[in-house]
C-alpha cells in the first residue's frame, strides 16, 4: 500500500507540488492524469527519493520513506519505470537484465518474486530480442525493457511515468493489459500520463493534477461508462482552474 499525505515538492526553493494526497492498494492502478508541466514527473521522482519532499509523506505500508535515499526506497519495494525508459544503448536485452536482477532477500512478502526467466515470459517480444542491444530496440520494446527492469526487483509499489509516450495504438493496448496483470498479481501501481483514454481504460482511480494540485478524483469505472467528466475536468485543469 502507496500511502501520499501533504506531499510538497519542487526545485530550487520554488513549489512545484502542493500537498498531494492520494493511496494506492495492493492489486489496485491509480492513474494522475495532468497536462505537460502540471507536475507529474515531480510527484513520481518525489515518491522515488529522486527528489526530497520538502514536506508531507510517503508511507510504504505503513512506514515512512519519504527523504529516504532513492536506493533505499527501490530496497523497500518501490520500482520506477521513468519518463523516457533509459535503456543502456550498448547493452542487450539479456545484459539489463542480469544487471537489474535482484535475487529475493525475503522480504518480499505476499508478492511472487520475479526472475529474469518470468519477466521474459510476461513479454515474449523481449525474449525474441534477448540478443539485441539497448539502442536497435523499437521504443515499444525499450519501454518493455524499462518494465522488466523495475519488475526484477519485486515491487510491491510500481511507478509508471508515462508508459506509453510515443508508442503505436497496439503497443498502448499491450501495455494496458500489462498493468492490469501487474495489479493482478498484488503490485500497487501509480501510473502518470497526460493520457485521460490510458487512465480510464486500466486505472480504479483517477485524480487530475492541475499545476501541482489534485482538483478532481473519479472512479476508473465512472471515467469507462462515461469518459466526458474526466475530459472536462482535464480541459478545465489546463487554464489551471
Ligand atoms: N529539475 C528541475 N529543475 C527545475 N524545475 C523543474 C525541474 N524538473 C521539472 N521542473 C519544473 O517543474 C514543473 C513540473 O514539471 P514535471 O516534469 O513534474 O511536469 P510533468 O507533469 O511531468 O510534465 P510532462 O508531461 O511535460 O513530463 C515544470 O514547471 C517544470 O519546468
Amino acid at each position: 500500500m502507496l500511502e501520499l499525505e501533504g506531499l510538497t515538492a519542487g526545485y530550487h526553493g520554488g513549489t512545484v507540488l502542493h500537498g498531494v494526497d492520494l493511496t494506492v492498494p495492493p492489486g489496485t492502478v491509480h492513474a494522475v492524469v495532468g497536462h505537460n508541466g502540471a507536475g507529474k514527473s515531480t510527484l513520481v521522482h518525489s515518491v522515488a527519493g529522486l527528489l526530497r519532499p520538502t514536506a508531507g509523506s510517503v508511507r510504504l505500508d505503513g512506514t515512512e520513506v519519504a527523504g529516504r535515499a532513492a536506493h533505499r526506497i527501490a530496497r523497500a519495494g518501490v520500482g520506477l519505470v521513468p519518463q523516457g525508459r533509459r535503456v543502456f544503448a550498448g547493452l542487450t536485452v539479456e545484459e539489463h537484465l542480469r544487471l537489474s536482477y535482484r535475487a529475493p532477500s525475503g522480504g518480499a512478502g505476499s508478492v511472487p518474486s520475479w526472475t529474469p526467466a518470468r519477466v521474459l515470459e510476461l513479454l515474449p517480444r523481449l525474449a525474441e530480442r534477448r540478443g539485441h542491444r539497448g539502442a536497435d530496440l523499437s521504443g515499444g520494446e525499450q519501454q518493455m525493457l524499462a518494465l522488466a527492469r523495475a519488475l526484477l526487483s519485486t515491487p510491491r509499489v510500481l511507478l509508471l511515468d508515462e508508459p506509453t509516450e510515443g508508442l503505436a495504438p497496439v503497443l498502448v493496448r499491450q501495455i494496458h493489459e500489462l498493468i492490469g496483470a501487474l495489479a493482478g498479481d498484488g503490485i500497487a501501481v501509480l501510473l502518470v500520463s497526460p493520457s485521460p483514454s490510458l487512465a480510464a481504460s486500466c486505472a480504479d482511480e483517477i485524480s487530475v493534477l492541475t499545476s501541482g494540485r489534485i482538483t478532481t478524483r473519479l472512479s476508473g469505472s465512472s471515467a469507462r461508462e462515461d469518459p466526458a467528466p474526466l475530459h472536462e475536468a482535464l480541459s478545465l485543469s489546463r487554464t489551471g482552474t
